[in-house]
């Protein structure tokens, strides 16, 4: 944030609005009287050393007045800015708890209300409110409100498809007590940021109904007034309406510049990892010394989300060359917010916090943002469970893999292609160049997936994050993916952290697992352990709920009792104590995850 605050754009930003604003509180104070001073002996002048910007109609000083005016410029937009973000946000909240039709009905009126102009809107309100300056602030805010009631749904259905969302519909939370306790206060920052540009245009467009004659009126005047009433002169005496046009671009533009550094600054914060408030690196000497040989390593990641949901909870974890890791545990353990904080792609609002978190030997934390991004879009691959979802439906295959190519390596165009044809050869894809030239949805899901994969090939990926690639697929199309993630990492010498619920999986694919629990690592293991030297209960369960050649199939499959606490109700102590057989009092206590056997850790007071 300070740093944004501190580019060219962030500077002047931040000068314009200070101005703006000790302008509009001390303005009136200083110069009220000469603003009003009424001077026959020198009407309609134009520039001189007495009168900066000229004289109006009654011999008033044109710059005093600007000075002035600021005051009733800045007051109405923001009580216009104020209006339109109110209802907005009612408008755009309502859908969330009327009944459906109610909610289309609403939809469909915004949908419109964005559709039509916003100025004649205002304009239309105005004279329906009547002229002047409540008609212009009631004008403005009824154009703005359409916008903050579009970016009010737009925000609510992004957090609407959140587990967290989901489980309090489940559970019968009220849709009122959703929208007011789960969503807005997930939206409320994003929405305040968009104010600060709203009330730049706000001022713009109370400036533009002025000077149409349908804001202010005599005796009262604001920039957009002085504006008109000099407008008429503007080629004798250009100084007095360049003055008052100069004053509104300068707000306009502050505001603006200022809105935009406050939103970029909100959107990362919400994304790099370890940005966040709260921020707590451990001493150096309690994370030891770096791992100069690992491809990945994670010490002490946490992400948490407002309401002191913490899905991943001081985990750690280092990944080799050439190692594929997997990492299993079942749903909600926080997996996937792993991966996304390795990827610096953890939603807005999560925050991160990572005691090290590097990167093919670099700290990612400490990497200026160009460098950190490069070193993420060429050293690692993500592949999602859902190929559709990371391809562009509208792009070209070829030119979506060929894109990383032009943007971190510089290739041309040609180039890039050819490179796209010969990775979509590389993971088989059958007559790669016809398939670059079509769409994602010409492709099976199979071929998706692999071009997916093609697309991290791109760069030189020193690891690839499989996030449960398979589980979109059918179980053929899984064994050929799986084959040929294998067959990459050996091929490349790529490492693969590779997640899943499923733990078969993982036992065939991976060397290393990594078993998580409530956002927490409660056991690492070299993979041909797995069936007989898991020591954590909790492993063994997941182990024990698989089937083999001797299971009786008649039987229900063994489960474990019990679930899994919810990221927000996650104890003290070890979290997996009350579903498990073993639980003493001094499990009351986090236990550590400690060093087993060789290559081995458990986090378990009773792992003997
Ligand atoms: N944006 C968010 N805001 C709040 N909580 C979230 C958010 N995203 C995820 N969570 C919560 O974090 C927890 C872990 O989520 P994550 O997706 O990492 O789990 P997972 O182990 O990958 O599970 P799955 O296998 O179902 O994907 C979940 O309980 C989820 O509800």
């Amino acid at each position: 944030m300070r740093h944004l605050l501190r580019t060219p754009a962030g500077i002047a930003g931040t000068l314009l609005v200070a101005l703006m604003v000790i302008l509009a509180i001390a303005g009136p104070l200083i110069w009220g009287a000469e603003a009003e001073r009424i001077d026959s002996a020198a009407i309609l002048q134009g520039a001189s050393a007495a009168h900066p910007l000229g004289t109006d109609n009654l011999g008033r000083d044109i710059l005093a007045r600007v000075l002035v005016g600021g005051r009733l410029s800045l007051g109405l937009a923001l009580i216009a800015t104020l209006i339109g973000a109110v209802a907005g946000v009612l408008l755009g909240a309502l859908p969330s708890v009327l009944p459906r039709r109610a909610a289309r009905l609403v939809t469909g009126t915004v949908n419109a209300l964005v559709a039509f102009p916003g100025l004649l809107l205002a304009m239309f309100t105005a004279v329906i409110a009547g002229l002047g300056a409540r008609g212009a602030v009631l004008g403005i805010g009824a154009a703005l409100a359409p916008g903050f009631a579009r970016l009010t749904q737009t925000l609510a259905a992004s957090v609407a498809g959140a587990d967290y969302v989901s489980v309090a519909r489940m559970l019968g939370v009220s849709r009122w007590r959703v929208l007011t306790r789960h969503v807005l206060p997930n939206i409320a920052e994003p929405l305040i940021l968009n104010l600060t540009q709203a009330l730049g245009g706000a001022l713009i467009a109370l400036a533009g109904m002025s000077f149409l004659g349908l804001g202010v009126q005599p005796p009262s005047f604001d920039w957009g007034r002085l504006l008109f009433d000099g407008f008429g002169r503007i080629y004798a005496t250009p100084a007095v309406a360049l003055g008052p046009a100069a004053a509104i671009a300068l707000a306009g533009i502050g505001f603006n510049l200022l809105g935009d550094v406050l939103a970029r600054a909100a959107s990362r914060r919400a994304t790099p990892p370890g940005e966040g408030a709260g921020r707590a690196v451990p001493e150096v000497g309690e994370l030891g010394e770096p791992d100069q040989d690992a491809v990945l390593e994670v010490r002490d990641l946490t992400v948490a989300f407002p309401g002191g949901v913490t899905p991943v909870r001081g985990l750690s974890l280092t990944v080799a060359p050439g190692e594929i890791v997997g990492l299993v545990g079942e749903s909600g353990s926080g997996k996937s917010l792993t991966a996304s904080a390795i990827g610096g792609l953890v939603p807005y609002p999560g925050e991160v916090s990572a005691g090290r978190l590097r990167l093919c030997g670099a700290d990612l934390d400490e990497l200026p943002e160009q460098e950190r991004r490069k070193l993420l879009g060429t050293s690692l691959a993500m592949v999602f469970q859902d190929p559709m979802a990371s391809l562009n439906p509208a792009l070209r295959i070829g030119g979506q893999l060929a894109e990383v190519a032009t943007v971190h390596q510089g290739a041309s165009r040609t180039e890039a292609f050819a490179r796209a044809v010969d990775r979509l050869e590389h993971v088989r894809i059958p007559e790669p160049a016809a398939r670059a030239r079509q769409h994602p949805h010409e492709l099976s899901g199979g071929m998706r997936q692999r071009a997916v994969i093609a697309m991290g090939l791109m760069g030189e990926p020193r690891l690839i994050i499989a996030d449960e690639p398979t589980t979109a697929l059918d179980v053929t199309v899984q064994r050929e993916i799986l084959r040929l993630l294998r067959e990459v990492t050996d091929e490349t010498g790529a490492a693969t952290l590779f997640i899943s619920h499923d733990i078969a999986v993982i036992g065939e694919l991976c060397h290393r697992v990594v078993v998580m629990y409530a956002g927490r690592v409660v056991e690492e293991l070299p993979v041909e352990g797995l069936a007989s030297d898991a020591a954590h209960p909790y492993t063994r369960a997941l182990v024990a709920s698989l089937p083999d050649m001797e299971t009786d199939r008649s039987r229900p499959l063994a489960s474990i009792p019990g679930r899994q606490p919810s990221p927000a109700e996650v104890p003290d102590g070890c979290a997996f104590a009350d579903r498990c057989e073993l639980a003493s009092a001094k499990c009351a206590e986090l236990p550590p995850l400690i060093p087993y056997r060789a290559g081995h850790r458990v986090a378990c007071w009773e792992a003997k």
